[in-house]
This record gives structure tokens, sequence and C-alpha cells, in this order.
């Protein structure tokens, strides 16, 4: 079936595309990678010439015998050959070098181009099964295929020009020679084209056990999984795991290449038997004394020439025509939009004045999933306030955070700045106004200085600013305690580095949210980990702490969300007790519940001893 014409276009589409990625990422290398194409053409024409010429002066110099005449000009041609051969030498080794470094510069830029491209996305795209097995294809694929494409253009065009003279020379023979060196070429190509395309489809359908085999193959080798790997033994189930969905992968890789290998031994049959067809057809015209000896040396070489040329060429093609079916993983990749829309022309950020942080009849539900999460939620945090939320596991106490940092946007109602909707302002005034320590916080394997500092990069180098924000959160003692201060590197990625416990790790991230110059400070399970003492200190001194800023602590521990200013309890997606602690345990309501079962739990604690 032919290919409609619209998806032509697309495939060219996808060639310049990918050109174009090229080019800019390294126009020097690409420019004169094709100059040397252009050059490496003329060598072949010039040195099957001058083979024609020697052979034909040896056996003229053997037949009359003019031996001085003879050697000179022997010599002479020799002389002109040794030169042809050692500047397509040179070139050779050029063109290798120019094109190693481009594709070195190409793939450099196209890990860069991803990266800043996963960086741009949206959250939601990191909570999608689909969006992986998407960047899983365009992480095996982008890396090489543009400059694949590139370089297949550029062999396209040397054996293009290569053929074109080799046929020419081969006319002078007789017609047919040119029709028969097509003829032994073309099943090749179909075999590359027929097996390019099922090997396409096939590496879709299997993306996503391949992601499962990394995925196990990672739990054998990460260190967040190391402990319980090691303590439950699941090496063993993890291993076996692996191996049965690699073996799945390998059986089915294997039979496509075993039907390749088949089909291309059938292809390569074809066209020996043609070939020599041909040799035959031009040593019987020697014997006949139609051609000279130095002519069936050149024909021989001519049609060798001709036909690998002729192979390159339409293995170009094949190998274009694959190159561009899978640089599609690539640009599918590079295409995936944000729903997240920044408007165009936002508004200024309004000054802090009193009506603060209004979340007002807020729904929302994740991409795909019927239940909803909020549902008609409202809530003020006026400035300077401290706010803290609490409610059941899986409540949304975090999908509101994500809601506040603008990683999602709600379904209905709306989140203001100062009366201004987040939707009205430049993400990153947004994001700037807005520090939090997540529950899954990041723990940098850098240096304590960047690990507070990275809170707000521009003052990354601000150690007075930094030494400040450790004080705030309670982690000087610890900092001055490890081997290099500020300059100690965290975690155990990288040599010299110190591992920390969880507890002073989220002094650390602690620092860090406060490092922020931000109108609303977020804190998600944030003393967890920290012993009584140090908890006690932090919070004696939180309104001071926060330096005027609004704070949203999110909760399960009384001791945190007792000292707040107000109490909201997050219930079937809204918000449905908001007051002091001591109106709320008036209340009698969900609060005064939860109070209640966790102190009595206390006491029972305290009781036994
Ligand atoms: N990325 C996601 N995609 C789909 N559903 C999600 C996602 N993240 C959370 N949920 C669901 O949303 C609901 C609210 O989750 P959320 O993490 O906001 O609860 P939470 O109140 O913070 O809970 P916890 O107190 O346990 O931290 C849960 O039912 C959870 O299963």
């Amino acid at each position: 079936m032919s290919q409609p014409v619209s998806s032509k276009i697309r495939n060219a589409v996808r060639i310049d595309r990918a050109f174009r990625l090229v080019w800019r990422a390294s126009p020097s290398w690409t420019l004169l990678n094709g100059a040397l194409v252009l050059v490496q053409g003329v060598f072949p024409l010039l040195s099957l010439y001058l083979l024609k010429l020697i052979v034909d002066t040896i056996t003229e110099t053997v037949q009359s015998g003019g031996l001085e005449t003879g050697i000179s000009k022997l010599i002479m041609l020799i002389g002109a050959a040794a030169v042809v051969a050692l500047a397509q030498a040179g070139t050779t080794k050029l063109a290798d070098y120019s094109a190693e470094a481009q594709s070195t510069i190409v793939t450099d830029f196209v890990y860069d181009t991803m990266h800043r491209k996963s960086v741009d996305l949206d959250l939601a795209y990191y909570e999608d099964p689909n969006y992986f097995d998407t960047l899983h294809r365009a992480q095996q694929e982008g890396p090489y295929r543009p400059t694949r494409i590139v370089n297949g253009l550029n062999r396209l065009g040397q054996s293009g020009m290569s053929l074109v003279a080799m046929v020419g020379l081969l006319f002078t023979f007789h017609w047919s020679a040119g029709v028969l060196l097509f003829a032994s070429a073309l099943p090749g190509v179909l075999v590359q084209i027929v097996f390019s395309k099922k090997m396409y489809h096939w590496q879709q359908q299997r993306t996503s056990i391949e992601r499962k085999a990394d995925y196990y193959s990672w739990l054998m080798t990460a260190d967040a999984s190391a402990k319980e790997l090691r303590l439950f033994d699941l090496g063993g189930f993890f291993s076996e795991t692996f191996n049965c969905l690699r073996g799945v992968i390998r059986g089915e890789k294997l039979a496509l290449s075993r039907q390749r290998a088949i089909a291309d031994f059938v292809a390569q049959a074809c066209a020996i038997i043609i070939l020599m067809a041909c040799f035959l057809l031009i040593g019987f015209r020697t014997i006949k004394g139609l051609i000279t000896i130095g002519d069936m040396v050149m024909y021989f070489q001519a049609f060798q020439r001709g036909l690998s040329s002729l192979k390159e060429l339409l293995h170009s093609i094949a190998g274009l025509y694959e190159d561009n079916l899978f640089v599609a993983h690539f640009f599918s990749f590079l295409d995936v939009q944000n729903t997240l829309v920044e408007p165009t022309e936002p508004e200024a950020l309004p000054p802090v004045s009193q009506r603060g942080i209004t979340l007002t009849d807020l729904h929302f539900r994740y991409p795909g999933q019927a239940k909803p999460v909020l549902s008609g939620l409202s809530l003020t945090i006026k400035p300077g306030e401290v706010v803290a939320l609490v409610g059941a596991n899986g409540a949304g106490k975090s999908t509101l955070v994500k809601l506040l940092c603008r990683l999602y946007d709600p379904e209905q109602g709306n989140i203001a700045i100062e009366g201004t909707d987040l939707r009205n302002l430049a993400l990153s005034d947004v994001r700037r106004q807005i520090s939090v320590v997540f529950q899954d916080f990041v723990k940098y394997h850098l240096s304590v200085r960047e690990n507070i500092g990275l809170g707000d990069i521009k003052r990354l180098d601000d150690v007075a600013a930094i030494a400040t924000a450790a004080n705030r959160a309670g982690a000087e003692e610890l900092i001055q305690n490890l081997p290099n201060c500020y300059e100690t590197i965290l975690g155990r990625w990288f040599i010299g580095g110190v591992e920390l416990s969880q507890g002073e790790w989220q002094k650390i991230v602690i620092a860090r949210a406060f490092f922020r110059d931000a109108r609303l400070v977020i804190l998600d399970e944030p003393t967890s980990s920290l012993d009584g003492n140090t908890e006690y200190h932090l919070y004696l001194k939180f309104k001071e702490l926060m330096a005027g800023r609004s704070a949203l602590l999110i909760s399960h521990r009384f001791s945190t969300v007792s000292m707040a200013d107000r109490i909201c309890v997050l219930h079937d997606g809204r918000i449905v007790e908001d007051g002091t602690h001591k109106e709320l345990m008036t209340r009698n309501g969900i609060y005064a519940d939860m109070y209640t079962k966790q102190s009595i739990w206390m006491e029972d604690l305290e009781r036994k001893g």
C-alpha cells in the first residue's frame, strides 16, 4: 500500500527538523562534513581512471617493447595515484574526526534540550505512566538519531555522486550493466525497510515492559532500596522478575533478528548471482577482443565500486527511513504541551496588604481520576498568620499545597494573592512567593551551603544569609560540627560525603525554606523527624522566625498544630472546621475528636511508663 501524501510530507518535515536541530547544535562541523562529502566523491573516479592508465601502459610497454618511455610514464602515473590515495586517506580521516566532533556536540545538545524540556513540563506529567513511556523512548532514540539523519544525508550525497560516476563509466561498456547494478542492490534495501518498520512497531509495544525491567534493575542497584532489599531478602525475587522480563524482550528481539538475517542472506544471494553474471559478460567481451585489459580491470572495478556505492545509497535511503521513524519518538517528547498556561501579559505581583492568600470554592481531581480530592474548599491566610491544616490521611492536604504552588490548576474556583488570581501572574512570580518543605523533600548530594542556598538560587553564594537561615532552623550547631562546615558534602554519592540522620536532613531542609524570601512558607509534616527539644525551640520562636511571613503548617502532631493562630480541618474535600485550638475544642467536632484520641494515647503511654 502506498504511503499517503500527508504522511510523506510529515516524514520529510521530520528530516528537516532533525537537520535544523543538528545545524543549531554545530553549524561549523555540519558545514565541514558536507564539504568533505563533496570532495570525497571525486576520488574514486580519479583513482579508477589512473588504474586503467597504469594497466594500459604496462600492457602497451610489454607488447611494443618501448621500455624507457613506458617506465617513465608508469612512474609518473603511479606517483599521481599515490598523491590521490594520500589525499583520499587524509580526507577520510578528517571526515571521521569531523563526524565524531559533530555527533558528540549534537548528543550533548540533545541531552540539554531534553533536560530543559523535562524541567519545563507540568508536574502532572510526572504522575502519568504514558509520559514515562514517551520519555523512555525519547531517551533511547534522541541522543543519536538526529546526527544519524544528517550523516545519512551526507552518505546519501557521497554515494550518489560516486554512483553517478560509476554508472556513467559502465554505460560506456553496455547499457545493461547499469540496470543489473540496480537490480542487485534492491532486495537488500527492501529487507531493511521492512524490518525497520517491524522493529519500530515492536519497540512501541515493548516500552512499558522495558521500563518495568529497568525499574527492577534500579531497585537492585539504588541506595533508596538497598536496606529493605537486604532485610526482606528481596534480591532473588527482583532478579528473577528482571530476568523473566528481559527474557521476554530478548526472545522477541532475537526472533526479529533471526528473520532479518535470513531475509538479508536471500537478498545477498540474489546480488551475488547478478554480480557474477556481469563479470562473465565483461570477461567474455575481453576474450573476444572488444575491450582492452585495462578496460576490463576498470569495468570490473567500476562495477564493484558502483555496486558498493549503490548499496550505500540505497541503505542510506533505508537508514534515513528508519531514523526518520525512530526520531519521531524524540520529537513527540519535545512536542508534549503543558496544560498550565502562562498569561501572555502577566499582571504585576500585588504588594502585601490585608487580603493575603485566598482560596475560593476550589474543586480538583487528578487527571484521569473519577474521585475529586477537593470539592468546594475555601480558606484565607492573612499576612503574617500561621495556619495549621489537619485532616486524615488522603484528605487532600498535600494536594492543596500543589495547587498553592500552581503545580496544578483547580478545575473550578481560584487561588489569589492579594486579590490577583494566580493564573494572571507569571509562574515564576507565583513560585518565588512560596517556600515549601515537602513531605518527600529532596536530599541534594551537594554541600550544606548549596543544600540551603538552592532555596534561592540567586543567593547561592551569600554565606552570611545562608548561615542566618540555618540558625533560624536550629541547624547551626549541626553544621559547625561537620568536617568542613558549610562546604561539607552531604549524602554518600560522592567521595568525602557525610550522611545525616533524617531529622538532621529535616533541619537543613527547613533552613532551605527559611532562606527563600517568600510571602508564604508551607511546612508539610515539617517536624516529623525532629527531636522534642529541637521541635520545642523551633515552635517557641516560630512567629519570630517567620518574620512577618504567613505560614501553612500541615501536621498530624498536635504539638505542631496547637501553636498556630488558626487551625483548619480538611474533610470531604472542604474546610469543615476553622478556629483556634480552644474554639475547636469547644465545638467538639472532628478536631476535638482527633485531639482527644491523641491525648488519650499519650496519657496511656505515660501511665505505662
Ligand atoms: N498524583 C496523583 N494522582 C492521582 N491521585 C493522587 C495523586 N496524588 C494523590 N492522589 C490521591 O489524592 C488523595 C489526596 O492525597 P494527598 O496526598 O493530598 O493526601 P494528604 O492529606 O496529604 O495525605 P497524608 O496525610 O497521608 O499525607 C489521595 O486519595 C491520593 O490517593
